[in-house]
Protein backbone atom coordinates (compact mmCIF):
# COMPACT_ATOMS: atom_id res chain seq x y z
CA UNK A 1 0.00 0.00 0.00
CA UNK A 2 1.52 3.65 -0.86
CA UNK A 3 2.16 5.79 2.00
CA UNK A 4 0.51 9.23 3.15
CA UNK A 5 1.89 10.97 5.54
CA UNK A 6 5.02 11.32 7.18
CA UNK A 7 5.63 8.54 9.54
CA UNK A 8 7.16 9.12 13.20
CA UNK A 9 7.83 7.33 15.73
CA UNK A 10 7.36 9.04 18.86
CA UNK A 11 9.07 7.32 22.12
CA UNK A 12 7.94 8.35 25.59
CA UNK A 13 9.70 8.38 28.46
CA UNK A 14 8.61 6.38 31.58
CA UNK A 15 9.05 9.78 33.34
CA UNK A 16 6.24 11.29 31.37
CA UNK A 17 3.33 8.91 32.94
CA UNK A 18 5.32 8.34 35.94
CA UNK A 19 7.40 11.22 37.39
CA UNK A 20 9.95 9.84 39.76
CA UNK A 21 8.38 6.35 40.06
CA UNK A 22 5.99 7.25 42.78
CA UNK A 23 2.79 7.36 40.75
CA UNK A 24 -0.38 5.77 41.89
CA UNK A 25 -2.08 4.24 38.88
CA UNK A 26 -5.11 7.11 38.82
CA UNK A 27 -1.89 9.60 38.72
CA UNK A 28 -0.33 7.35 36.09
CA UNK A 29 -3.58 7.47 34.07
CA UNK A 30 -4.05 11.30 34.74
CA UNK A 31 -0.76 11.48 33.22
CA UNK A 32 -0.88 9.31 30.43
CA UNK A 33 -4.37 11.03 29.66
CA UNK A 34 -2.41 14.96 29.39
CA UNK A 35 0.62 13.61 27.33
CA UNK A 36 -2.10 12.09 24.70
CA UNK A 37 -2.72 15.73 23.74
CA UNK A 38 0.82 16.16 21.75
CA UNK A 39 -0.27 12.69 19.59
CA UNK A 40 -3.28 14.97 18.63
CA UNK A 41 -0.77 17.73 17.68
CA UNK A 42 1.19 15.28 15.97
CA UNK A 43 -1.68 14.08 13.73
CA UNK A 44 -3.00 17.68 13.25
CA UNK A 45 0.43 18.18 11.57
CA UNK A 46 -0.26 15.04 8.87
CA UNK A 47 1.77 12.61 10.54
CA UNK A 48 1.34 8.04 11.00
CA UNK A 49 2.58 7.80 14.00
CA UNK A 50 4.18 4.58 16.29
CA UNK A 51 4.25 5.36 19.62
CA UNK A 52 6.94 3.70 21.51
CA UNK A 53 7.14 4.28 25.78
CA UNK A 54 9.68 4.24 28.55
CA UNK A 55 9.07 1.57 31.40
CA UNK A 56 11.40 1.78 34.01
CA UNK A 57 9.33 3.68 36.80
CA UNK A 58 7.16 0.82 36.49
CA UNK A 59 9.02 -2.24 35.85
CA UNK A 60 11.45 -1.16 39.15
CA UNK A 61 8.43 -1.16 40.95
CA UNK A 62 7.22 -4.30 39.70
CA UNK A 63 10.40 -6.23 40.36
CA UNK A 64 10.51 -4.86 44.13
CA UNK A 65 6.61 -6.14 44.08
CA UNK A 66 7.62 -9.61 43.49
CA UNK A 67 10.74 -9.24 45.29
CA UNK A 68 8.28 -8.44 48.42
CA UNK A 69 6.11 -11.29 47.96
CA UNK A 70 8.58 -13.92 47.47
CA UNK A 71 7.68 -17.35 49.19
CA UNK A 72 3.85 -16.10 48.96
CA UNK A 73 3.26 -16.16 45.79
CA UNK A 74 4.99 -17.37 42.58
CA UNK A 75 7.84 -15.11 41.30
CA UNK A 76 7.64 -13.59 38.00
CA UNK A 77 10.85 -12.81 36.65
CA UNK A 78 12.21 -9.61 35.06
CA UNK A 79 11.46 -10.34 31.54
CA UNK A 80 7.85 -11.37 31.79
CA UNK A 81 7.29 -7.94 34.18
CA UNK A 82 8.74 -6.30 30.73
CA UNK A 83 5.67 -7.87 29.18
CA UNK A 84 3.09 -6.83 31.77
CA UNK A 85 4.46 -3.63 31.84
CA UNK A 86 4.28 -2.69 28.07
CA UNK A 87 0.94 -4.29 28.75
CA UNK A 88 -0.40 -1.85 31.24
CA UNK A 89 1.63 0.84 29.80
CA UNK A 90 0.07 0.15 26.29
CA UNK A 91 -3.71 -0.27 27.47
CA UNK A 92 -3.40 3.38 29.31
CA UNK A 93 -1.96 4.63 26.02
CA UNK A 94 -4.55 3.09 24.03
CA UNK A 95 -7.52 4.25 26.19
CA UNK A 96 -6.05 7.32 26.67
CA UNK A 97 -5.69 8.04 23.04
CA UNK A 98 -8.66 6.32 21.74
CA UNK A 99 -11.11 9.01 24.14
CA UNK A 100 -9.08 11.75 23.06
CA UNK A 101 -9.59 10.98 19.66
CA UNK A 102 -13.09 10.42 20.14
CA UNK A 103 -13.32 13.64 21.77
CA UNK A 104 -11.47 15.21 18.64
CA UNK A 105 -14.00 13.44 16.15
CA UNK A 106 -10.90 11.81 14.75
CA UNK A 107 -11.64 8.27 13.67
CA UNK A 108 -8.75 6.27 14.22
CA UNK A 109 -7.70 2.84 14.98
CA UNK A 110 -5.46 2.53 18.10
CA UNK A 111 -3.61 -0.72 18.29
CA UNK A 112 -1.06 -1.75 20.95
CA UNK A 113 1.70 -4.70 20.11
CA UNK A 114 3.40 -6.57 22.42
CA UNK A 115 6.81 -6.58 20.86
CA UNK A 116 9.60 -8.63 21.40
CA UNK A 117 13.29 -7.62 20.51
CA UNK A 118 16.10 -9.91 19.46
CA UNK A 119 19.37 -9.16 21.61
CA UNK A 120 22.75 -11.16 21.38
CA UNK A 121 22.80 -13.03 24.66
CA UNK A 122 26.67 -12.65 24.52
CA UNK A 123 26.24 -8.95 24.82
CA UNK A 124 28.42 -7.66 27.26
CA UNK A 125 26.07 -5.56 28.58
CA UNK A 126 23.94 -8.69 29.90
CA UNK A 127 26.53 -9.05 32.45
CA UNK A 128 27.02 -5.32 33.57
CA UNK A 129 23.92 -3.72 35.30
CA UNK A 130 23.52 0.18 33.68
CA UNK A 131 19.93 0.33 32.91
CA UNK A 132 18.43 2.45 35.79
CA UNK A 133 14.49 1.08 37.01
CA UNK A 134 12.25 1.76 39.54
CA UNK A 135 12.63 4.63 42.12
CA UNK A 136 15.23 6.96 43.89
CA UNK A 137 16.38 5.72 47.33
CA UNK A 138 18.96 7.60 50.35
CA UNK A 139 21.35 5.64 50.86
CA UNK A 140 20.29 4.79 53.96
CA UNK A 141 16.88 3.13 52.16
CA UNK A 142 18.92 1.30 49.87
CA UNK A 143 21.38 -0.35 52.18
CA UNK A 144 18.49 -2.96 53.51
CA UNK A 145 17.62 -3.90 49.51
CA UNK A 146 21.18 -4.82 48.38
CA UNK A 147 21.61 -6.94 51.57
CA UNK A 148 18.32 -8.02 51.47
CA UNK A 149 17.83 -9.12 47.53
CA UNK A 150 21.19 -8.11 46.12
CA UNK A 151 20.25 -5.09 44.01
CA UNK A 152 23.35 -3.40 42.12
CA UNK A 153 22.55 0.26 42.57
CA UNK A 154 24.05 3.47 40.64
CA UNK A 155 24.19 6.82 42.48
CA UNK A 156 22.76 9.54 40.39
CA UNK A 157 23.89 13.20 40.95
CA UNK A 158 21.68 15.59 43.01
CA UNK A 159 19.05 12.38 42.62
CA UNK A 160 20.06 9.55 44.79
CA UNK A 161 21.01 5.87 45.12
CA UNK A 162 18.44 3.93 42.25
CA UNK A 163 18.96 -0.04 41.40
CA UNK A 164 20.22 -0.88 37.76
CA UNK A 165 19.61 -4.07 35.81
CA UNK A 166 21.30 -5.43 32.57
CA UNK A 167 20.39 -3.13 29.18
CA UNK A 168 21.83 -5.02 25.90
CA UNK A 169 21.91 -3.61 22.98
CA UNK A 170 18.38 -4.20 20.81
CA UNK A 171 19.25 -5.87 17.16
CA UNK A 172 15.78 -6.52 15.63
CA UNK A 173 12.13 -5.37 16.46
CA UNK A 174 10.79 -8.97 16.26
CA UNK A 175 7.24 -8.42 14.13
CA UNK A 176 8.45 -5.21 12.65
CA UNK A 177 6.95 -6.29 9.16
CA UNK A 178 3.52 -6.68 11.01
CA UNK A 179 4.03 -3.06 12.43
CA UNK A 180 4.74 -1.40 9.10
CA UNK A 181 1.54 -3.18 7.66
CA UNK A 182 -0.64 -1.75 10.38
CA UNK A 183 0.88 1.90 9.99
CA UNK A 184 0.22 1.11 6.24
CA UNK A 185 -3.43 0.28 7.07
CA UNK A 186 -3.85 3.92 8.86
CA UNK A 187 -3.72 3.08 12.61
CA UNK A 188 -1.92 4.17 15.32
CA UNK A 189 0.71 1.62 16.99
CA UNK A 190 1.84 1.45 20.51
CA UNK A 191 4.99 -0.82 20.18
CA UNK A 192 8.36 -1.69 21.80
CA UNK A 193 7.38 -0.54 25.28
CA UNK A 194 9.79 -0.36 27.86
CA UNK A 195 12.48 -1.38 24.65
CA UNK A 196 10.73 -4.56 23.89
CA UNK A 197 10.55 -7.95 25.69
CA UNK A 198 14.32 -8.97 25.52
CA UNK A 199 14.55 -12.28 23.59
CA UNK A 200 17.08 -14.61 21.86
CA UNK A 201 17.15 -17.49 19.35
CA UNK A 202 18.32 -20.67 21.15
CA UNK A 203 20.70 -23.62 19.69
CA UNK A 204 17.08 -24.86 18.49
CA UNK A 205 16.22 -21.71 16.52
CA UNK A 206 13.30 -21.27 19.48
CA UNK A 207 12.68 -17.88 20.71
CA UNK A 208 13.69 -17.35 24.52
CA UNK A 209 13.10 -14.68 27.30
CA UNK A 210 16.32 -12.95 28.69
CA UNK A 211 15.69 -11.19 32.00
CA UNK A 212 16.88 -7.50 30.97
CA UNK A 213 15.39 -4.12 30.44
CA UNK A 214 16.19 -2.71 26.99
CA UNK A 215 16.83 1.01 26.33
CA UNK A 216 13.46 2.38 24.68
CA UNK A 217 15.52 4.74 23.29
CA UNK A 218 17.90 2.74 21.41
CA UNK A 219 15.02 0.02 20.24
CA UNK A 220 12.67 2.96 19.23
CA UNK A 221 15.43 3.87 16.87
CA UNK A 222 15.52 0.51 15.61
CA UNK A 223 12.23 0.32 15.22
CA UNK A 224 12.12 3.60 13.10
CA UNK A 225 14.94 1.67 10.99
CA UNK A 226 12.43 -1.28 10.00
CA UNK A 227 9.22 0.52 9.41
CA UNK A 228 11.49 3.03 7.32
CA UNK A 229 9.73 5.87 9.61
CA UNK A 230 10.63 9.41 8.19
CA UNK A 231 10.85 10.90 11.68
CA UNK A 232 12.08 9.93 15.00
CA UNK A 233 11.10 12.25 18.17
CA UNK A 234 12.54 11.27 21.40
CA UNK A 235 10.59 13.07 24.27
CA UNK A 236 11.84 13.60 27.53
CA UNK A 237 12.52 15.33 30.54
CA UNK A 238 14.14 18.30 29.11
CA UNK A 239 13.45 21.03 26.23
CA UNK A 240 17.15 20.71 24.39
CA UNK A 241 20.13 18.91 24.55
CA UNK A 242 22.87 20.63 25.68
CA UNK A 243 26.81 20.59 25.58
CA UNK A 244 28.98 20.56 28.66
CA UNK A 245 25.52 20.35 30.90
CA UNK A 246 25.15 21.46 34.25
CA UNK A 247 28.18 23.75 33.75
CA UNK A 248 28.75 27.51 33.67
CA UNK A 249 29.59 26.61 29.77
CA UNK A 250 26.19 24.98 29.53
CA UNK A 251 25.27 24.99 25.77
CA UNK A 252 22.00 24.14 24.16
CA UNK A 253 21.74 23.05 20.34
CA UNK A 254 18.61 23.57 18.01
CA UNK A 255 20.01 21.56 14.91
CA UNK A 256 23.09 19.34 14.60
CA UNK A 257 24.43 17.33 11.59
CA UNK A 258 24.88 13.65 12.59
CA UNK A 259 28.80 14.15 12.71
CA UNK A 260 28.38 16.93 14.76
CA UNK A 261 26.33 14.83 17.22
CA UNK A 262 29.12 11.45 16.72
CA UNK A 263 31.72 14.21 17.41
CA UNK A 264 30.15 15.68 20.59
CA UNK A 265 29.38 12.14 21.73
CA UNK A 266 32.72 11.08 21.16
CA UNK A 267 34.19 14.08 23.31
CA UNK A 268 31.48 12.60 26.10
CA UNK A 269 29.16 15.08 26.27
CA UNK A 270 25.92 12.76 26.76
CA UNK A 271 26.29 10.29 29.54
CA UNK A 272 25.15 6.64 29.70
CA UNK A 273 21.82 6.54 31.01
CA UNK A 274 20.63 9.70 30.63
CA UNK A 275 21.43 11.76 26.97
CA UNK A 276 23.93 9.36 25.84
CA UNK A 277 21.42 6.19 24.46
CA UNK A 278 19.08 9.04 22.64
CA UNK A 279 22.34 10.44 20.43
CA UNK A 280 22.92 6.60 20.05
CA UNK A 281 19.41 6.29 18.84
CA UNK A 282 19.51 9.37 16.74
CA UNK A 283 22.85 8.23 15.45
CA UNK A 284 21.56 4.20 14.46
CA UNK A 285 18.60 6.01 13.13
CA UNK A 286 20.31 8.75 10.42
CA UNK A 287 22.93 6.13 9.27
CA UNK A 288 20.16 4.20 7.68
CA UNK A 289 18.16 6.88 5.78
CA UNK A 290 16.08 9.03 8.76
CA UNK A 291 15.26 12.03 7.64
CA UNK A 292 14.80 13.21 11.05
CA UNK A 293 15.48 13.53 14.71
CA UNK A 294 13.88 15.49 17.59
CA UNK A 295 14.93 15.90 20.95
CA UNK A 296 12.27 18.20 23.41
CA UNK A 297 10.16 17.96 26.26
CA UNK A 298 6.79 16.63 26.33
CA UNK A 299 5.73 20.08 26.83
CA UNK A 300 7.53 21.59 24.16
CA UNK A 301 6.34 19.20 21.15
CA UNK A 302 3.83 22.23 19.38
CA UNK A 303 7.19 24.87 20.05
CA UNK A 304 9.44 21.70 18.95
CA UNK A 305 7.41 21.08 15.43
CA UNK A 306 7.35 24.86 14.58
CA UNK A 307 11.22 24.99 15.15
CA UNK A 308 10.89 27.39 18.45
CA UNK A 309 13.03 24.58 20.52
CA UNK A 310 14.38 21.16 20.49
CA UNK A 311 17.55 20.02 18.76
CA UNK A 312 16.81 18.64 15.55
CA UNK A 313 19.49 16.43 14.27
CA UNK A 314 19.96 15.62 10.65
CA UNK A 315 21.72 13.56 8.38
CA UNK A 316 25.31 15.47 6.91
N1 LIG B 1 13.00 0.83 29.04
C1 LIG B 1 13.32 2.15 29.18
O1 LIG B 1 14.27 2.69 28.57
O2 LIG B 1 12.51 2.84 30.05
P1 LIG B 1 12.73 4.36 30.57
O3 LIG B 1 12.81 5.24 29.37
O4 LIG B 1 11.52 4.63 31.41
O5 LIG B 1 14.00 4.35 31.37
Amino acid sequence: MRRSGKTAVIALGGNAISPGGKSNIHEEFANTRKSMDLMLTFIRNGYRLVISHGNGPQVGNALQRVELARGIVPETPLGVLVADTQGSIGYMIEQSLQNKLHDAGMKKEVVTVITQVLIDKDDPACTNPTKFIGQFFTEKDIQPLIKKHGWKVRYVDGKGWRRVVPSPQPVKVINSRLIRHLIDGGAIVIAAGGGGIPVYYDEKGHLEGFDAVIDKDLASAVLADEIKADELFILTGVDQVALHFGTPQETYLSQITLSEARTFDEEGHFPPGSMGPKIHGAIHFLERGGKSVTITSLDRIDDALHGLTGTRIVPD
